[in-house]
């Protein structure tokens, strides 16, 4: 059986089994591993990306070209709104993130160790379930994460 969300389908070109995820969207070839349910976490996050992020494109923007500090102060006034209670988290995220993930108000699933970019990763598990963390930096741009599970 497989971990939930997730399903085999056949591939039409190849014939081949690969697994889907229904709730992030994502594919692979390899059977995803259950792995240990209380090693995972689920999360929420706003990403604004910038002229260095390793894809400066998304769906809200062909070309980025906002700069990192440019980044930093959108990103901060966003936290400020959300910590006003102007906006909840996933209306901004939906809003407003530079990932595909805006369409979930920006879930992105449960996931574990190694799937994400590290910087994202770590400061994932170091947040609390319901905190949120400051500007966090990765190649792909600077996100705002919101621990859900
Ligand atoms: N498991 C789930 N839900 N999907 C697979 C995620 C793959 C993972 N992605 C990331 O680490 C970035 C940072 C945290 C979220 C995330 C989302 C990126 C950000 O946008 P991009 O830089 O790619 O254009 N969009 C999708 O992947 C990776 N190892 O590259």
């Amino acid at each position: 059986n497989l971990p939930d969300g997730w399903v085999m389908k056949t591939s039409k070109s190849t014939g081949k089994n690969y697994y889907f995820n229904l709730q992030t969207k994502e594919s692979q070839w390899d059977k995803p591993d259950g792995g240990a349910e209380e090693s995972k976490v689920r999360a929420s996050h706003l990403l604004v990306k910038h002229n260095e992020s390793r894809r400066p494109s998304s769906w809200r923007q062909d070309n980025i070209t906002r700069s990192k500090d440019e980044a930093l102060e959108i990103l901060k006034g966003y936290i400020k709104q959300i910590q006003s209670h102007d906006k909840t988290f996933a209306e901004l995220a939906e809003t407003e993130s530079d990932c595909s993930s805006a369409k979930r108000g920006g879930d992105l699933g449960w996931f574990g160790h190694g799937q994400m970019q590290k910087p994202f990763e770590d400061a994932t598990y170091a947040l609390e379930v319901g905190e949120m963390s400051g500007p966090v930096y990765s190649d792909s741009g600077i996100h705002i994460i919101l621990r859900t599970g």
